[in-house]
């Protein structure tokens, strides 16, 4: 069974036309600041998407274009002043950065409270430490939206999380855990990974390597989020798993492209709007 993305985010995207529409009448509008400092294909293609569906919504979304080789107190500057502005409810940083930089050492300059696709080493802890507050980022987000919509069963169930970055693989495992299931995160000095992974009745595949999971690394009747997005050579988007394949063996998995991506975008909009709930608040 596949997984409709798309379906997803446009049932988020009902629930937030009403959210916003009473910041509206409230005279909010709610602001997304997002810093570009990447010429990268990819990540310009989602920075148009993010830009389109905020206003389409009535999110007020504008860019900061940096240099592509900007350093870091440059980055931090802008992701600072964006964030104090009382304006702004949403602040984010796109990846890649310019080379030799991490995100974790430019995301601590976004205050946490705007922090709205985690960058922040702070919103990572608040994560793990089981906070309500933090925002997890929008990706790792999604990963769960998604199994929740789909009534997965997590509490005693065994996860499997393919990639440990601090934007997708960690916080993803850390908010299964959070669910109460019993997690497992492999990564590439896994020993024997398509054993591991074919434990899993929740199998995450975040690795950013096209089409890597094949039918062999799948339990039979086990629920498949592909969080990759990895351009082909003719243009097009393939995921970290083999689709095709897996979807033989799998009891659901998501698609790429109309999977994780339509309800990240969707949920980075959520986490703008909250903040802007909660400053009214
Ligand atoms: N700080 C940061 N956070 C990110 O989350 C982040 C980032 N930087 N840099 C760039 C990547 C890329 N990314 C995508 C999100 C959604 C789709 C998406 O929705 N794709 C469509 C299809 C796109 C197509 O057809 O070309 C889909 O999956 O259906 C793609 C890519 C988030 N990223």
């Amino acid at each position: 069974m596949l997984i409709d993305g798309k379906k997803i985010a446009e049932e988020l995207r009902g629930e937030l036309t009403g959210r916003i529409a009473a910041l509206g009448e409230a005279g909010v509008v709610p602001g997304l600041v997002i810093v570009v400092a990447t010429e990268d294909e990819g990540s310009a293609w989602y920075v148009r998407s993010l830009v389109r569906a905020a206003g389409k919504l009535g999110i007020q979304a504008r860019t900061v274009e940096l240099p592509t080789d900007a350093d870091a107190a440059t980055i931090r500057d802008a992701l600072a002043r964006a964030g104090a502005d009382p304006e702004v409810h949403g602040v984010m940083c796109q990846t890649p950065l310019p080379a030799g930089l991490r995100l974790e050492d430019v995301g601590s300059a976004i205050p946490p409270e705007v922090d709205v696709d985690g960058a922040n080493p702070v919103s990572l802890g608040l994560l793990a430490s089981g906070s309500a507050d933090a925002f997890p980022p929008a990706t790792a987000a999604a990963v769960l939206k998604i199994l929740k919509h789909e009534d997965t069963p997590l509490a005693g169930r065994r996860a499997v999380v393919i990639g440990r970055s601090n934007v997708v693989g960690k916080p993803a495992a850390l908010m299964l855990l959070a669910e109460h299931a019993t997690v497992t995160v492999c990564h590439s000095r896994t020993a024997d990974l398509p054993a591991v992974a074919k434990e899993a009745d929740v199998l995450v595949a975040a690795v950013g390597r096209a089409q890597m999971v094949t039918a062999d690394y799948v339990k039979p009747g086990a629920v498949v989020i592909d969080v990759g997005t990895n351009a082909t050579p003719d243009g097009g988007l393939v995921g970290d798993v083999d689709t095709a394949a897996v979807a033989e063996v799998a009891g659901a998995i998501t698609p790429v492209p109309g999977g994780v991506g339509p309800v990240t975008t969707m949920l980075l909009m959520s986490h703008v709007v909250t903040v802007a709930e909660r400053r009214r608040a």
